[in-house]
């Protein structure tokens, strides 16, 4: 595998290199760029890559360069890089949500083989979802290799067009977070119904961890397992109608369109910033 290199050692970056030394990927042939001195120092404890505070040293005879920096950053990291990505020419694998490729080969000033995908935080156990999505650029090979990369954080999907990865960062990329809430939001529940915060804490997460499992490994679809659940009359069906007469769907459809809209806002504003 070529040498690759990180831009931005923070959380998804954390996550993916989690996934890949799990892999059996080599720590001498990743490198990490980060301005977080504390951050610097777990990664090459944890994982024992490379790290440097300056991006373009990190970049150093990359084949393979990945974007973790917020999109916010993203056009200043990339004019600083233009040197070093005009000169070798990495496969480019940006992560910022809403950037778009174009964006990213006008920032860069060359016509690049891009991969734009969007993985999630489970990446850091290789139980992660991410979705792909390549310009033309992008050969055969190079597609395998961010593959491979991707692989380590779990299920790699490509998707036919770029506007999905908008689609994939809102149901994907943000998702982890929704059942976070949803595990917070059953945890509180059963605090005010007088259970101890430990037993409710441990119940909710061992639930959402149950049924996760039972869905990928199953698999049914969460619509069957869902009825397996709900006895006629039941407690379930009681819990169900409730959360169905407060419009549960539509509330999570609306959070989903909200997350793909700030994608594409994030794009606009790096526009007319840019
Ligand atoms: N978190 C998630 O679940 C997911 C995030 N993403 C995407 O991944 C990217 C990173 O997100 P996330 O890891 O959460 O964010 P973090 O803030 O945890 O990581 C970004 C890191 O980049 C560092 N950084 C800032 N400026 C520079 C620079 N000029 N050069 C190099 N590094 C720099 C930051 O340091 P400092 O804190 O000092 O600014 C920070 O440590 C984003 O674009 C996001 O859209 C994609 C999928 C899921
Ligand atoms: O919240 C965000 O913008 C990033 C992208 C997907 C998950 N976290």
């Amino acid at each position: 595998m070529n040498r690759i290199a990180f831009i931005g050692g923070g959380n998804m970056a954390t996550a993916l290199i989690a996934g890949m030394i799990r892999h059996g990927a080599q720590p001498g042939g990743i490198a990490v760029a980060e301005p977080r001195a504390e951050a610097l120092q777990e990664l090459s404890r944890e994982y024992g890559v490379a790290t440097y505070t300056d991006n373009l040293d990190a970049a150093e005879g990359a084949g393979i360069l990945v974007l973790a920096v917020k999109p916010q950053k993203l056009a200043e990291v990339c004019l600083h890089l233009r040197p070093a990505v005009q000169k070798y020419r990495p496969v480019v694998i940006s992560i910022a949500a809403g950037i778009r490729i174009a964006q990213i080969e006008r920032w860069f000033d060359a016509a690049l083989p891009v991969v734009r995908c969007m993985p999630n935080t489970p990446a850091m156990f290789g139980a992660g979802a991410t979705g792909l999505y390549a310009n033309a650029r992008v050969s055969a090979p190079q597609r395998a290799q961010a593959q491979h990369v991707l692989d380590a954080a779990g299920l790699t999907v490509w998707v036919p067009d770029e506007d999905q990865i908008d689609v994939v960062t809102a149901v994907s990329g943000s998702g982890p977070a929704y059942f976070f809430l949803m595990v917070e939001a059953l945890e509180n529940a059963a605090f005010a119904q007088g259970m101890s915060r430990e037993t409710a804490r441990a119940l909710a997460a061992q639930t959402a961890m149950g049924a996760g499992r039972m869905l990928v490994d199953s698999g049914e679809t969460a619509a069957t397992l869902r009825q397996r659940v709900t006895s006629p009359n039941g407690t379930t069906q009681a819990a169900l109608e409730s959360l169905q007469a407060d419009h549960f769907p539509a509330i999570v459809a609306r959070a989903v369109d909200a997350a793909r809209r700030r994608g594409v806002e994030l794009s606009e504003l790096m526009e007319s910033q840019s």
